[in-house]
């Protein structure tokens, strides 16, 4: 039995004033306890949500870490420091990340490697752009991502795996229920063949313009675990009720 999970990743939104508004509103709110909840707010506002989440069923995750645990890395944050600060969880491979910042596979295992070896739970993104689905390239990009990230490693525990389409992301267009379903049965397949992961405990979640209208019939699916969730995470009444949606 897999609990669902969903994860709020609020990108690069927020203020002090907001963060404390959003998270004050959450933690008033009535959120199943069957499901477990996450927030990943930007680095800045990492301490302020631990601190205002401490002793909630709130967990708190970054959007990112470093592959390096230490050095001249201007800019960059170790995954050691994360977990040092009390964070939970981290996003790794976000298709943002991908397309902005050039990020590969081999860095995004890495960084995985690092977040591992700190304690943190990794939620790794994957996912085609539209190009690639309408060339029918979705699985076999998905597949390599897979590989490209996971192999290699020995210690997966606690693995979360994130299908996002990327023409999915921010744009209103969401995968249908079908579509979904059938990725996510497909990276199910796939982690079975994965040294050091338990497929039918790897919690999957599905990512692109999830809101309260969809929400439900996308965690009806049998392999969709949760969500993670971008704009409506940032709307306290959106986020519980996708919180809610997968109790
Ligand atoms: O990490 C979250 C995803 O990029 C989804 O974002 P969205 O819900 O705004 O489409």
């Amino acid at each position: 039995m897999r609990q669902p999970l969903v994860a709020g990743n609020w990108k690069m939104h927020g203020s002090r004033e907001s963060v404390g508004t959003l998270l004050g509103a959450l933690l008033a709110s009535d959120i199943a306890d069957t499901v477990e909840v996450a927030v990943c707010p930007t680095y800045v506002h990492l301490a302020q949500a631990l601190e205002l989440c401490a002793g909630s069923a709130i967990g708190v995750g970054a959007q990112d870490c470093s592959h390096a645990e230490a050095g001249a890395y201007t800019g960059e944050v170790a995954a050691t420091m994360l977990a040092d600060l009390g964070c939970d969880w981290v996003i790794l491979g976000h298709s943002e990340r991908r397309a902005y910042h050039n990020e590969s596979d081999s860095l995004i295992s890495a960084k995985l490697a690092a977040a591992i070896e700190a304690g943190l739970k990794p939620v790794l993104c994957v996912g085609e752009t539209r190009e690639q689905r309408e060339a029918g390239e979705a699985e076999a990009v998905v597949a390599a991502q897979l590989a490209g990230a996971l192999d290699g490693h020995s210690k997966l525990d606690g693995l979360v795996i994130a299908y996002e389409p990327v023409w999915a992301i921010g744009t209103g267009l969401t995968a249908t229920p079908e579509q979904a379903q059938d990725i996510h049965a497909f990276i199910r397949a796939e982690l079975a063949g994965v040294t050091g992961v338990n497929a039918d405990a790897t919690r999957l979640l599905y990512g692109g313009s999830v809101k309260p209208g969809n929400a439900g019939e996308l965690f009806a699916q049998a392999d969709i675990d949760g969500a993670l969730v971008g704009g409506a995470a940032l709307v306290a009444e959106d986020f519980q009720a996708i919180c809610n949606a997968a109790a």
